[in-house]
C-alpha cells in the first residue's frame, strides 16, 4: 500500500463528488491534503467534513480555491498549499473537469473550448506546475523527487459515441498526455514519479446530476449497461490501482475491457490484459452489432425536421444569417 501518512496530497475539485471520496481515503490514510475548486462555500464546508474523520489532529487539511483552467490561479494554488502544508506535494490528482452532453449541432464552438479547457488545460496545469513543486521541493530537501501524479479522464475518453463530441476529445487527450508524460518520467530527476491516469464508469455525483438534465435519450441508452457506481466505490479502485503502480486504472469491468481494447501503446497492467483485449474484441462486436450502430437510427439526434425544407435554426446557423445579409 503506498505509503501517504504525513505526505501532502493536492485534489483539484475536491469539494464535491469522486475529488472529496478521494479526499476521504488520503485522509483516512493520514495524509495532509490540500483541495482545490472555485467555490469557497462547497470547500469550506467539505474540510469542515474532512477534518471530522482525520485519524491524527496534527493532520492539515486546507482549501485553496482556484480556477483549475487558470495557469495563474493554478500556480498560486499550488505555492500556497506548500507553504502551508510546508511539504512539495507527493500525490496529485488532476481530477476537476464538467461535462454537459448534447448532440453534435447542439454544441456551440463555445461548449467545445469551454470542455477543452476545463477538462484538459486543468490536467495540463495541475500535472506541469505540480511536477515542477514536486522537483522543486526534493532539489530544496536534497533528495530524490518522488510521488504520483493521477489524471482523471474517463471511459468517454476511450471510446466516443453520440452526446460526448465536446467531453470526449478532452478527455482522450488526458489519456495522451498521460502516456507522454509517463515516459518522460522514466529516467532522470522524476524517477521516482509515477503517472496514473484514471477512467471511470459513470459515477453518482452532483457533475453527474447535472449532465443526466440534458443527457439525448441515446447517450442514456448506451451507457445502460455500464453500471454506475458511487464516488466512494470508484475511490477504492483509483487507490487500488494506484496502489498496486498500475498505469491505467478503470472502475468497471465494461472499462476494463474497453482499456484493454483501446490501450494502444500504453502499457498492460498485468498479462491478463491480453486475454479481456481478446475478449473486448470479441464482446465489441457484437455490441456495436446490437446496441451502438441500431441505437444511433432508433433514438437520431439529429431530427429529420432539422433538415427540413425552410427549417432554420436561428441560434446554429450562422451560415444562414449571413447568407440572408446579402
Ligand atoms: N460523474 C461521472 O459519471 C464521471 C466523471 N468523470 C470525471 O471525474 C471528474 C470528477 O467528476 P465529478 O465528481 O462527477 O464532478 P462534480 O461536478 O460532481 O464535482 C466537480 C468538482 O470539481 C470542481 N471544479 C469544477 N470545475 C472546476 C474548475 N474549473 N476549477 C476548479 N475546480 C473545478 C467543483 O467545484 P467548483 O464547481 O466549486 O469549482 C467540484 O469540486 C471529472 O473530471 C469528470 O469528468 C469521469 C467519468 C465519469
Ligand atoms: C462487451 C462490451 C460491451 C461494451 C459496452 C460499452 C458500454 C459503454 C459504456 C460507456 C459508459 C460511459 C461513461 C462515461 C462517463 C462520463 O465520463 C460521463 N458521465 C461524464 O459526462
Amino acid at each position: 500500500m503506498l505509503d501517504l501518512k504525513n505526505k501532502h496530497v493536492f485534489i483539484t475539485g475536491g469539494s464535491a463528488g469522486l475529488g472529496l471520496a478521494i479526499a476521504k481515503v488520503a485522509v483516512a490514510r493520514g495524509a495532509h491534503v490540500c483541495l482545490v475548486a472555485r467555490r469557497q462555500g462547497p470547500l469550506d464546508a467539505a474540510v469542515a467534513d474532512l477534518k471530522t474523520t482525520a485519524p491524527n489532529a496534527a493532520q492539515q487539511i486546507i482549501a485553496e480555491p482556484a480556477d483549475c483552467a487558470v495557469t495563474s490561479d493554478m500556480e498560486r494554488a499550488f505555492a500556497s498549499a506548500v507553504t502551508r502544508i510546508g511539504l512539495p506535494p507527493f500525490l496529485i490528482v488532476a481530477n476537476a473537469g464538467a461535462s454537459v452532453p448534447k448532440g453534435f449541432l447542439d454544441l456551440t464552438p463555445q461548449d467545445f473550448q469551454w470542455q477543452m479547457n476545463v477538462n484538459y488545460m486543468s490536467a495540463v496545469n495541475a500535472s506541469h506546475i505540480g511536477l515542477r513543486a514536486i522537483l522543486e521541493g526534493a532539489r530544496r530537501a536534497g533528495t530524490t523527487a518522488e510521488g504520483r501524479i493521477a489524471l482523471v479522464s474517463s471511459v468517454a475518453g476511450l471510446i466516443g459515441f453520440s452526446g460526448y463530441a465536446a467531453y470526449s476529445p478532452t478527455k482522450a487527450a488526458i489519456i495522451s498526455l498521460g502516456q507522454c508524460l509517463r515516459h518522460e518520467v522514466l529516467g532522470g530527476a522524476a524517477r521516482n514519479v509515477k503517472i496514473h491516469v484514471f477512467l471511470p464508469g459513470s459515477m453518482d455525483t452532483p457533475g453527474f446530476e447535472q449532465e443526466q438534465k440534458v443527457k439525448p435519450e441515446l447517450t442514456k441508452q448506451l451507457e445502460k449497461d455500464d453500471p454506475i457506481l458511487s464516488p466512494d466505490e470508484c475511490a477504492v479502485h483509483f487507490f487500488n490501482g494506484v496502489d498496486k503502480g498500475h498505469f491505467q486504472i478503470t472502475t468497471t469491468f465494461t472499462g476494463e475491457l474497453l482499456r484493454c481494447a483501446g490501450r494502444m501503446h500504453a502499457p498492460a497492467n498485468t498479462f491478463l490484459d491480453y486475454f479481456k483485449a481478446l475478449m473486448a474484441l470479441i464482446g465489441l462486436l457484437f455490441w456495436r452489432r446490437t446496441e451502438l450502430d441500431p441505437f444511433a437510427e432508433k433514438y437520431p439526434m439529429i431530427p429529420d425536421s432539422r433538415a427540413a425544407v425552410g427549417a432554420v435554426d436561428e441560434e446554429h446557423a450562422p451560415l444562414a444569417e449571413e447568407s440572408k445579409d446579402k
